[in-house]
């Protein structure tokens, strides 16, 4: 490689090194440094790793009050991403894009930016969310389901005698209360994504993320899918751009 070609890597890979892009999601926190494809997970704000980082981009739904207070008191500058309408030929399909989630919408945006086809995109963290993308850049809308532990745990305090500790991932019908429990929400939630994936295209990309991705495929028998766990985090490299 020519030393000034070499010369500019180092130099982007330097300023990228100073990023550090961080999901703030209703369960945990996750963060990336930029120059790192791993996700890592920080209890707390002020344990996130801030040595020679010049900005913190941050993805939050809710704890914005939070990170206003927390980012006046460390060194580098703090960027919250906010949905845009329309943003490097992504569209969004609601009327007041505001009340879309930005982790949604990050997730969105990584994959568009990054194969410019049509797509659809399933994060299952707290809630279970879907989204889909057309082969234009345009948002067809999505939906929003409790999440696996949501799920459980509003059988837990809604009846007596129903004990939720299993966690499998399996499909069969249960011996025992958690066996039921377990396998009767992983078979709701294998169901719902395989509807999904039966009214889309088979040549679209079918992408999971989120921390009970491993979980859904797993219980998958068969389901075509990738899973990609930085998404929404990557989406926060393209979205003050
Ligand atoms: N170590 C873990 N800590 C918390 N949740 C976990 C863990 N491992 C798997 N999970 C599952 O992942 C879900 C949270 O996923 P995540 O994508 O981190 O959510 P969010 O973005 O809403 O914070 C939990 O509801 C739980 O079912
Ligand atoms: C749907 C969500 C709760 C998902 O949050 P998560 O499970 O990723 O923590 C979040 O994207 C959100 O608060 N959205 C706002 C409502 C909307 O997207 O319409
Ligand atoms: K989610």
């Amino acid at each position: 490689m020519e030393p000034f070609v070499l010369l500019l890597v180092e130099k982007l890979v330097s300023e990228l090194s100073k990023l550090l892009l961080v999901d703030v999601g209703n369960t945990r926190i996750k963060f990336m440094a930029a120059d790192s494809p791993e996700i890592k997970y920080a209890d707390s704000f002020d344990s996130l790793p801030l040595q020679g980082v010049n900005e913190v981009r941050v993805a939050t739904v809710s704890r914005h009050k939070e990170i206003a207070n927390w980012s006046q008191s460390i060194t580098p500058a703090v960027r919250v991403a906010r949905v845009t309408k329309c943003h490097k030929g992504l569209t969004v399909a609601y009327d007041d894009e505001s009340r879309l989630g930005v982790d949604r919408w990050l997730a969105m945006l990584a994959l568009w930016v990054e194969n410019q086809k049509s797509f659809s995109v399933i994060d299952l963290g707290t809630a279970i969310t879907a989204d889909f993308v057309d082969d234009t850049g345009m948002h067809l809308g999505g939906y929003i389901t409790p999440g696996y532990r949501l799920m459980k745990e509003a059988l837990g305090v809604h009846t007596a005698q129903v004990g939720f500790g299993g966690n499998s991932s399996r499909l069969e019908p249960g011996h025992n209360t958690e066996c039921c429990v377990d396998h009767g929400i992983n078979r709701m939630v294998f169901s719902w994504l395989a509807d999904i994936q039966h009214m889309e295209s088979e040549d679209k990309l079918f992408v999971l993320t989120g921390g009970d991705a491993e979980k859904a495929l797993e219980a998958g028998y068969g389901l075509d899918a990738e899973i990609d766990r930085t998404l929404v985090i990557r989406g926060l490299r393209y979205c003050f751009e």
